[in-house]
């Protein structure tokens, strides 16, 4: 909901502003690009303007909850409001409010929550609470029983006070925090047709990290439908990052894993794993990425506990970041269900399929790397070699 006249999309980071004016300044510009980008890909039409602070959308009255609800897919972005912009004088912000209590109120209690930036005005923003509150109450008086509730109000008519401007909101749209995306290096995103990586993905993506999606062919044991799965969910995740090349390497594994499923029983899981690190490790130093992402979370499979993470990690150099570590699997699923990427296929594919009936949960490298085909690393670093892109 916004007030009538409502053409402004007023945009608020956060973590932005813990840096210093120099980077902030920096990462405000990749913001103001990345909400440009989102705008112009779902064709809404917008100007944005990059203020100190608080970039803003002007936009028109009709594609306003669009714009809201499109700036509040940008990584960096903590919540944004559709605002009617009027002077900061102060008999223009309570008339204002009046005429947007005429228009939205419909019944039940209210509060008004203001603020005021440019402390060189000569009012604060509890005159603007007060004054404000009482023209509101006066203006629907008539037709309701209107009540103040300064703690879980019906309807919170917000003020903010800035240079030269005051915006007025009804709503508070939350977006996902994080940094812009290009403001940190990019990863590779180890993705499969499950629920997990996806989620991973979107993690590093929201503090601030491009992905370079890559997909390991299991041969018969991934199966069209798992690769459809993992190419769909990239095909999601790119709509929050139009501006960002995400095509996805597919890269072959089919041979390592009958391999691996004809020459190794218990360790066979973490091998498997061993070959994806290194073969994404290869990937990385071709598209120069600067670490890996998967959607690995402490104990939530044998291959996932800590001492399987701890030894199948040292197949590669890179860092293997795992932003899923300490999330239970239902935290997971809400996410995947909020962010889109979440599939309800209950069809047992991909690694579900290699894994043998005796799983290792307490590896040791030394036995690990003596039950191993000697060459699984060189296999890993030639299937990245060969890895193609597939174009969403
Ligand atoms: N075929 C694959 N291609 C690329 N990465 C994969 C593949 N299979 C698994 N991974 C990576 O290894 C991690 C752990 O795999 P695991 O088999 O435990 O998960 P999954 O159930 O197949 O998928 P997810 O973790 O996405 O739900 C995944 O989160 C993903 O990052």
């Amino acid at each position: 909901m916004h007030p009538p006249g409502a053409d402004t999309v007023l945009v608020r980071h956060g973590d932005v502003n813990t840096k210093s004016n120099t980077v902030k300044r920096y990462m405000e510009g990749l913001l103001v690009e990345n909400i440009e980008a989102l705008l112009a890909d779902r064709s809404i039409p917008g100007e944005v303007e990059r203020r100190w602070n608080r970039p803003l959308i002007h936009t028109s009255e009709d594609a306003i909850e669009d714009a809201t609800a499109a700036v509040t897919d940008a990584f960096g972005v903590v919540s944004a409001s559709p605002a009617l912009v009027v002077s900061t004088e102060k008999a223009r912000i309570i008339e204002a409010l009046e005429e947007t209590a005429r228009a939205c109120y419909n019944g039940g209690t209210f509060a008004v929550d203001a603020r005021r930036a440019d402390k060189t005005l000569p009012y604060d923003s509890e005159d603007i609470a007060r004054e404000g509150g009482t023209a509101i109450w006066e203006a629907v008086d008539d037709d309701f029983e209107p009540e103040v509730d300064l703690d879980d109000p019906d309807l919170t008519f917000g003020v903010e006070v800035r240079e030269e401007l005051t915006f007025i909101y009804l709503e508070t749209v939350p977006g996902p925090g994080g940094l812009p995306l290009g403001s940190q290096e990019p990863v590779i995103a180890l993705v499969s047709g499950g629920i997990d990586s996806p989620v991973a993905a979107y993690e590093m993506m929201r503090r601030g990290s491009p992905v370079v999606p890559a997909y390991v062919d299991l041969g018969d044991y991934g199966g069209i439908d798992h690769e459809a799965r993992a190419m769909e969910t990239v095909r999601i995740l790119s709509t929050y990052a139009p501006n960002f090349d995400m095509q996805v390497y597919r890269i072959p594994g089919g041979e390592t894993v009958d391999l691996l499923v004809n020459e190794m029983e218990q360790g066979r899981m973490l091998s498997l794993r061993r070959f994806f690190y290194r073969a994404a490790e290869t990937l990385a130093d071709r598209v120069n990425a600067n670490g890996i992402v998967t959607g690995e979370a402490a104990g939530q499979k044998s291959s996932q506990t800590v001492r399987n993470l701890g030894v199948t990690s040292r197949a590669t150099r890179l860092p293997i970041h795992r932003p899923l570590l300490t999330w239970d699997k239902a935290d997971i699923v809400a996410k995947a269900r909020e962010i889109g990427t979440f599939t309800d296929s209950t069809i047992d594919a991909g690694c579900n399929r290699v894994t043998p009936g005796r799983v290792e949960t307490n590896a040791r490298l030394e036995p690990l790397l003596a039950a191993e085909p000697d060459d699984l690393l060189e296999r890993a670093a030639a299937a990245a070699a060969d890895a193609t892109l597939v174009t969403l």
